[in-house]
């Protein structure tokens, strides 16, 4: 999964000074963070219709739609795949339940 998130990265960053005509990547980056932010909140809910839907082929095809659109909104905002790994690396092993648990607020 790295090695795809990490091609897909270096696909997006590269695309991103393209045309807008010629490349959806570059069209995203044109409309801006607003509407990248939009996009991804849109392939959420089209990725939580196919879940219920019980079809694991639409899942799977808005999962990656979703995925995709989270890689553009990252590479937008400056934070790469390697940082978000590393954070749920960081993260192994410390149980959900125990981190709330632990929030002061
Ligand atoms: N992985 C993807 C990928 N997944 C989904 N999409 C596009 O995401 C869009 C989302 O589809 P929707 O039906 O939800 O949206 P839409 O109706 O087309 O668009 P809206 O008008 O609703 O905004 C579609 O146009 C898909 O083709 C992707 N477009 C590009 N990539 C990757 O990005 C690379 C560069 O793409 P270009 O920038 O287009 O060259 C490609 O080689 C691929 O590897």
């Amino acid at each position: 999964m790295r090695d795809t998130l990490n091609r897909l990265e270096k696909v997006i960053a590269e695309r991103r000074g393209a045309t807008a005509d010629t490349s959806y990547v570059a069209s995203l980056f044109a409309k801006g963070r607003e509407k990248i932010a939009q996009k991804l909140g849109e392939e959420a809910t089209e990725t939580v219709i196919a879940s219920l839907s019980g079809d694991p082929a639409k899942l799977t095809a808005e999962a990656a739609d979703l995925l995709f659109h989270l890689l553009v909104l990252l590479a937008e905002g400056g934070v790469s795949v390697d940082d978000v790994l590393a954070e749920l690396d960081r993260r192994d092993g410390l149980s959900g339940i125990a981190e709330k648990a632990s929030r002061t607020e």
